[in-house]
């Protein structure tokens, strides 16, 4: 409830107002649905014959005025409307009467909208925000958070937790803040009408409740198992569009029919189990419903058969009216605190997130650097992802600006993570890398990373047009500096070939291209950034020849007039480079350029007679 707490005061508290008028509205809108249906009273009497009419019959009504505020209440009204029936005549008044009726329900309804109104505007304006406040939260957030959790979780936080706070938990709790108000004004009104009736219908009641209940509780039970069911039964779905190609080679389509018709037979049977009892809940429901019911008629028309005891038939016709009225407002509330507690684990997961600590610190006066003026250095660099398990040791590069430093190594060998610590995505355990001799953790990250340009082997783009996905890097540059950009990334004459230019939609993840076509895109998004300090890692897709050669010439621009550390697969970059590092098991093993690097006859040489790079 903690976590509860704290996002109600942070999101709801801008819509205090709208919250307000919900609930003021909400507690009218109860008030008239009693006052609606005790206003048919005095009609039902007037027709049934009873004491409004009969000035005999109301001295019986005043006799029982001596009983309490009340009865003194009912009596004057009876004796206003007799009057009222004696001067203007039994029909015109009734008229009168009706219209009155249908006003109080005409208002009922009105406060009813106009509860849903400001209800919807605290529920959207809630979600809105929150969902905002989370984005801008995973927006800032290191890139150790995405790794650690994954994608499916944050997805869901995102949607269903905060469906189920906008739909479930903000509802419980305004129909928490409605509901009693609801069902004290209706108890009220009965134990007027009929203290006796009223009593004996409290003892029936919650015993009725109970076994409804009971029943309910198991289903829920079934129900939620059922929901992770179909859930395993999408994600079945979900993996075999994904896996296509893969179970076709493997000819895996039986094992993978076997695992969906194992889901779906256990989805059927929890189906049968919870239709039974979800079947068994509406019978008995109305059966036990019927039994208090006549229970209560029964009491009643034994009190209307005695005379005398207060009870009259358009009374007890008003109060049976009134009693359904009750079941609502009860039910409601058992409902609104169970799903009050289903809610909780949504809140705390979206509070887990809201309130991460972001692990990347800035100082509180960092540096901020405009430009590379003279180089880069790792000095005595140690990092690990997890406790006990070292990845990088003892690295140290002095990178000089304007050089082109190459990377290699086999398959991790700590490549990747090396140019992770230098775009700062994590901290160096110990050890230090410094810019133009400023340590990188003094520094303004945001102003540091503007000096950065990235081509990951990724190459991601987003869903949408390829001029959108090229401007990210900088979104004011002109047509005329996007148009250079692609072309120097050798993107240009495919770009200008596709249906609508620049404008065209590149699709999710950029699959309405083809490998070479997103990378010459990405390596144009990095060239119109044109950052001083440049980080490639270069794609292993096998290209055919012909982009292979412009794909490389693209990287060249890219590379060329800056400072770049290229994580090397390509003969022809590493064969350029000013410094080639040879990394094994996160330690640097050699260090040169490849004649001198040959000379030695060690690892590097190795790697070249193998072919392998990566
Ligand atoms: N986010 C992470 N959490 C934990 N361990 C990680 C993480 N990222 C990488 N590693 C581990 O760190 C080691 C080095 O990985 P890295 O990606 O730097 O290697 P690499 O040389 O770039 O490899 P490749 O050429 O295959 O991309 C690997 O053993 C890998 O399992």
């Amino acid at each position: 409830m903690k976590s509860l707490k704290r996002i109600l005061k942070q999101f709801a508290s801008p819509y205090k107002k709208d919250f307000i008028l919900g609930i003021t509205f909400n507690i009218l809108y109860s008030l008239f649905s009693i006052v609606s249906v005790v206003s048919i009273m005095p009609i039902l009497d007037m027709l049934l014959g009873g004491s409004v009419k009969q000035k005999e019959t109301l001295d019986h009504v005043k006799e029982q005025a001596e009983n309490g505020f009340f009865s003194e209440l009912k009596y004057q009204i009876y004796l206003f409307l007799q009057n009222n029936i004696h001067n203007m005549g039994e029909k015109k008044f009734l008229s009168i009467l009706c219209v009155s009726v249908i006003l109080l329900f005409f208002l009922r309804n009105v406060f009813r909208y106009l509860a849903q109104y400001f209800i919807v505007l605290l529920r959207s304006g809630v979600s809105k925000d929150l969902r905002s406040a989370l984005y801008n939260k995973i927006l800032t957030l290191p890139v150790s958070f995405f790794t650690e959790k994954k994608k499916g979780d944050i997805m869901v936080r995102l949607s269903n937790d905060v469906t189920e706070i906008e739909g479930n938990t903000l509802n419980a709790i305004l129909e928490l803040w409605r509901t009693p108000f609801s069902l004290i004004f209706t108890l009220i009104t009965l134990l007027i009408i009929s203290p006796s009736l009223t009593l004996i219908a409290l003892i029936v009641l919650p015993f009725m409740a109970w076994i409804i209940s009971s029943i309910g509780k198991s289903l829920k039970k079934d129900a939620r198992k059922g929901l992770t069911e179909s859930g395993n039964v999408l994600s079945i779905i979900d993996e075999t569009l994904n896996g296509a190609k893969i179970i076709k080679i493997f000819n895996a389509e039986e094992s993978m029919k076997n695992r969906f018709q194992k889901s779906v037979s256990n989805l059927r049977k929890l189906s049968i189990s919870m239709m039974k009892k979800y079947e068994l809940a509406s019978p008995s429901s109305e059966f036990l419903g019927s039994v208090a019911m006549i229970f209560i008629t029964w009491y009643g028309g034994v009190l209307i058969l005695d005379g005398n005891k207060g009870l009259d038939l358009a009374s007890f016709l008003v109060y049976i009216a009134l009693f359904f009225q009750l079941l609502e407002p009860a039910k409601t509330l058992s409902t609104s605190i169970s799903n009050l507690h289903k809610g909780s684990a949504s809140t705390d997961r979206l509070v887990e997130t809201l309130d991460t600590n972001i692990q990347i610190h800035e100082p509180e006066n960092p540096v901020k650097l405009t430009g590379l003026k003279d180089s880069i250095s790792f000095n005595n660099i140690f990092f690990q992802y997890q406790e006990d398990h070292p990845i990088l040791t003892n690295v140290s590069i002095e990178i000089k600006k304007g050089k082109t430093v190459a990377i290699v190594g086999q398959s991790g060998s700590g490549k990747t993570t090396l140019v992770n610590l230098l775009a700062r995505f994590y901290d160096v355990d110990s050890g230090s890398i410094l810019i133009d001799g400023h340590n990188l953790k003094s520094l303004d990250l945001k102003e540091y990373r503007k000096l950065l340009g990235m081509v990951t082997q990724e190459n991601i783009l987003f869903n949408d047009s390829v001029i959108n996905n090229i401007r990210l890097s900088n979104p004011n540059a002109t047509m005329e500096e996007v148009v250079s950009a692609a072309k120097a990334a050798n993107a240009l004459e495919f770009i200008e070939q596709l249906p609508e230019g620049f404008e065209t939609s590149v699709g999710e993840g950029g699959m309405k291209l083809s490998g070479g076509q997103r990378q010459r895109i990405t390596i144009a998004r990095a060239i119109l950034k044109n950052p001083p300090i440049m980080i490639l890692d270069e794609a292993t897709a096998s290209l055919d020849t012909k982009s292979e050669r412009v794909v490389q010439e693209a990287f060249e621009n890219l590379m060329s007039n800056r400072t770049s550390i290229v994580i090397a697969h390509r003969l022809s970059t590493i064969v350029k480079a000013d410094i080639i590092i040879v990394m094994e098991h996160g330690k640097i093993m050699e260090q040169g350029t490849h004649q001198e690097l040959l000379a030695i006859d060690g690892i590097y040489k190795k790697l070249i007679d193998m072919q392998n790079f990566s």
